[in-house]
């Protein structure tokens, strides 16, 4: 597959390898993908085929081995982490299941620090609508200490919604949230992604939280092996869960099932 060039997030042959000698793992086997403006794509695949490391090289949060990663039209090769810093305070948010809340400041303050870091002046009509929209509007005060993990993953949601930045980067956003809250959260992604054109990568074990996206890319053993995307047929629930399910089966080769 050929990179267009125009992608806000793109990898070209992307290998990482953890370790070296015998017990080498090839967390990625040569990824190239690229995510489009304006799409809300998600990666899933059975337990370590290396969905996190996609995302944390994707992001320039962790270095390919070889091959290039290009964010926001620029080559994180050889960026030094001043430059990079600086590149996803302004183009990127997160939404990752370590919540990374500030303890020490409010629920507003955390969701307009990100902001705040990047010297931009918050939109507070904006910053008021998306803390209303993830069910906080009454705990704007509380600091996170005070929340329950739900909450505090509702927090880190607005905080990437807040800024509308071109790229939101999602490890498992639901992972922690009862399934109403969790349908409410992937209906403000979808949403953000369709209104604001927002490129939204997320990893998700859930075939449900996928179903929310447009695209849908299976990882198996560090490689993109099939992908269903929106069109004619949505890609449902329950056809991506019958893809992973084959998937997964196909994995086991005869010597090992
Ligand atoms: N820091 C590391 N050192 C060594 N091996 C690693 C490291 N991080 C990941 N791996 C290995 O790389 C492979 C891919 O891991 P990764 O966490 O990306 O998979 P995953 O698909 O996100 O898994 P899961 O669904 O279980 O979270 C696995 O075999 C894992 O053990």
């Amino acid at each position: 597959m050929n990179n267009t060039g125009n992608a806000p997030v793109q990898l070209t042959d992307v290998r990482k390898v953890y370790g070296t000698g015998p017990g080498a793992v090839d967390a990625l086997a040569g990824v190239t993908y690229e995510f489009a403006a304006g799409t809300f794509t998600a990666v899933m695949g059975p337990s370590g085929s290396g969905k996190s490391t996609l995302l944390h090289c994707a992001a320039g949060l962790d270095t390919p081995t070889t091959g290039d990663v290009h964010l926001a039209g620029r080559s994180l090769r050889g960026l030094d982490e001043t430059s990079l810093t600086e590149l996803r305070r302004e183009h990127v948010a997160f939404v990752f299941q370590s919540f990374n809340l500030m303890p020490a400041l409010t629920v507003r303050q955390n969701v307009v620090l990100p902001m705040t870091l990047a010297g931009k002046q918050p939109d507070d009509a904006w910053v008021t609508e998306v803390i209303r929209a993830v069910g906080l509007g009454e705990r704007v005060k509380h600091r996170p200490s005070e929340l329950s993990g739900g909450q505090q993953q509702r927090v880190a949601i607005a905080r990437a919604l807040a800024g509308r930045t071109a790229i939101t980067f999602a490890d498992e956003p639901t992972g922690a949230l009862d399934t109403t809250t969790a349908l409410e959260v992937l209906t403000l992604l979808r949403d953000q992604s369709r209104r604001l054109g927002q490129t939204i990568v997320m990893v998700t074990h859930d075939p449900v939280a996928a179903s929310y996206a447009d695209r849908v890319v299976f990882l198996v053993d560090g490689r993109i092996v099939s992908e269903l995307r929106r069109g004619a047929v949505h890609p449902t629930a329950e056809a991506v869960a019958a893809e992973l399910a084959q998937l997964s089966a196909g994995r086991l080769s005869p010597t090992e099932s």
